[in-house]
């Protein structure tokens, strides 16, 4: 890959995939010409209930995805490590993700790190019953096979 390609970061747990997914890392994938996946530690998922797979795993399923050239599990304490190694031109964050556009643009130029911050689109359900979301479809299955 040349030096003036485009790297673009895209994060998240990933536990049981969905379209929703595939549709936010095929947004971020648009927007540059090699896609880096940070997928979040079980141990750092506080804002939410923690995975039911394995990290690893969820690491596994995002790297065999068309989009995504690499995929990488997240640092254990730092959010930033993984970002400075891999020097992106732009963050893609999630339609509904928490974190917030200006705090992490603070903390890239705090860090030197020459990166923009984009916010990708969600995506609705295309039918009736299409579930674009782990927690619906892991309730889903807690009330059809539990
Ligand atoms: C720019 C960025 C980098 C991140 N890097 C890491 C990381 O290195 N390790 C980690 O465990 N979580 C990391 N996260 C956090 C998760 O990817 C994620 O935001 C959160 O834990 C799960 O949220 P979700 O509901 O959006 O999937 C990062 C988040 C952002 C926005
Ligand atoms: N319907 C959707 N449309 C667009 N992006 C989505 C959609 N669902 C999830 N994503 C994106 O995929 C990334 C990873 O999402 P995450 O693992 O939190 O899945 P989730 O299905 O939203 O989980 P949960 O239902 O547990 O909140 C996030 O950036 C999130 O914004």
């Amino acid at each position: 890959m040349s030096d003036d390609a485009t790297t673009v970061i895209a994060q998240g747990t990933f536990d049981v995939l969905h379209p929703g997914h595939l549709h936010y890392l095929r947004e971020a994938a648009a927007m540059g010409d090699v896609l880096h996946v940070i997928i979040a530690r079980r141990e750092n998922v506080t804002h939410k209930q923690q995975p039911v797979l394995a990290d690893r795993q969820r690491r596994d399923m995002i790297a065999a995805l068309d989009p995504v050239d690499s995929a990488l599990l997240g640092d254990r304490e730092d959010i930033f490590v993984p970002i400075e190694r891999i020097d992106p031109d732009v963050i893609v964050l999630g339609h509904d993700q928490h974190h917030d556009e200006a705090g992490i643009e603070h903390a890239l130029t705090e860090r030197g790190i020459d990166c923009t911050v984009e916010r990708a689109s969600g995506r609705e359900p295309e039918f009736d019953d299409e579930l674009l979301s782990t927690g619906r479809i892991i309730d889903r299955i807690c009330e059809q096979r539990c």
